[in-house]
């Protein structure tokens, strides 16, 4: 947050910053609202009435098909593309209106990052905090310390043409960041990484989030937006067709994978039970264990953690061998394909 964000009651002396009393009392800062957005290419609607709400100080996932509007929706707050009607708050900016103040408090990582091949990474990173005006003390050390976060020190005084595909991405990252943007829009952002890039992208976005920052992330990896986002937006032709908010809290019915040492054990104790189930025939382990059972488990369908946690407990009272309990996918792709189920 700016540090001249106006206090709720100013007549009340100010908590020193940083502390406990700072982080509680601390007015949030706008996130992103958009309403009403529609944007067309001649015939093509890429935006068609599409809504969004991003908190400040979450991580909010952008899912939907391909062309289903996410990076047309993505430009539009970024500033770099003007809708044909509707609303947009960027940082409480409009980015059409007030495009200076809106990009001045918002970074932007596009799916492709051209970087000018002859610049050092560190020169890229120089040249973007001077569009931004950051001064060039304050820009020094940052970009050492963008370059230290995305694991790219040692090509700082490298030409960026020498970058792999991956590590330019990180190098896309760090630009997003370098004039300490209060709302951060990534597309596809962990394109190209590798799993420990991922993890590291997943621990910074989190930790931008807790810092009170807006973040909005559009991938198709929906595990990976699972493990990082706490809201969801779904878009499909331009519209947008379901949120969901607290995805950890989220409850609804889900597919859950039982796995017994014995399948027989655990189908007829289902049949028993009544409950339904179908074989997960994706979920062969393969596993070579003495008694451990090569033909997987179960697919069965409850009402969120309460409904698995009493499955359980009555399949392991019945002394059925369970061996395991875990959903069959998250919650943002079990979402996703339900709504796809739905609009078939
Ligand atoms: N500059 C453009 N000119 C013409 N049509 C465009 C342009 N940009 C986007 N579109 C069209 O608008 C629609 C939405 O595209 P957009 O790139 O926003 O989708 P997306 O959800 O980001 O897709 P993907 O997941 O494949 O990246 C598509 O039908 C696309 O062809």
């Amino acid at each position: 947050m700016p540090a001249d964000a106006p206090r709720e009651h100013p007549d009340e002396p100010a908590p020193s910053p940083g502390s406990a009393a700072a982080v509680a009392t601390a007015p949030r800062p706008p996130g992103i609202e958009v309403t009403g957005l529609r944007r067309a290419f001649g015939t093509v609607k890429a935006l068609d009435g599409a809504d969004l709400v991003a908190r400040a100080g979450a991580v909010t996932a952008l899912v939907g098909p391909n062309g289903s509007g996410k990076t047309t929706l993505l430009l539009v707050l970024a500033g770099l593309l003007v809708p044909d009607t509707g609303q947009v708050r960027v940082a409480g900016h409009d980015p059409v209106t007030d495009n200076a103040a809106a990009r001045a408090r918002t970074g932007w990582m596009p799916d492709a990052f051209g970087t000018w091949d002859s610049l050092t990474a560190r020169e890229v990173l120089a040249t973007f905090a001077a569009a931004y005006r950051v001064d060039r003390a304050t820009a020094t050390a940052r970009i050492d310390e963008l370059l230290a976060t995305v694991h790219l020190t040692e090509y700082a005084d490298q030409p960026a043409a020498v970058l792999s595909r991956g590590q330019k991405q990180r190098l896309g990252l760090a630009r997003a960041l370098v004039h300490d943007p209060q709302v951060l829009l990534l597309d596809e952002p962990a394109s190209g990484l590798d799993p420990r890039s991922r993890v590291d992208l997943r621990l910074l976005l989190r930790r931008l989030a807790d810092e009170g920052r807006t973040v909005l992330v559009s991938s198709h990896v929906l595990s990976e937006l699972d493990e990082m986002a706490d809201d969801a937006v779904f878009l499909s032709r331009g519209r947008t067709v379901a949120g969901l908010s607290d995805l950890d809290a989220a409850t609804g019915r889900r597919t859950w994978h039982l796995r017994a040492l014995s399948l027989p054990a655990l189908t007829a104790w289902l049949d028993t039970a009544g409950v339904a189930y179908q074989p997960d025939d994706a979920a062969r382990p393969g596993d070579a264990r003495p008694g451990a059972d090569p033909a997987g488990g179960v697919l069965v369908d409850v009402d969120g953690e309460a409904g698995a946690a009493a499955l359980l407990r009555d399949a392991v009272a019945a002394g059925v061998p369970v061996v395991s309990s875990a959903p069959a996918a998250g919650v943002l792709e079990q979402a996703y394909l339900a709504m796809e189920e739905e609009r078939r």
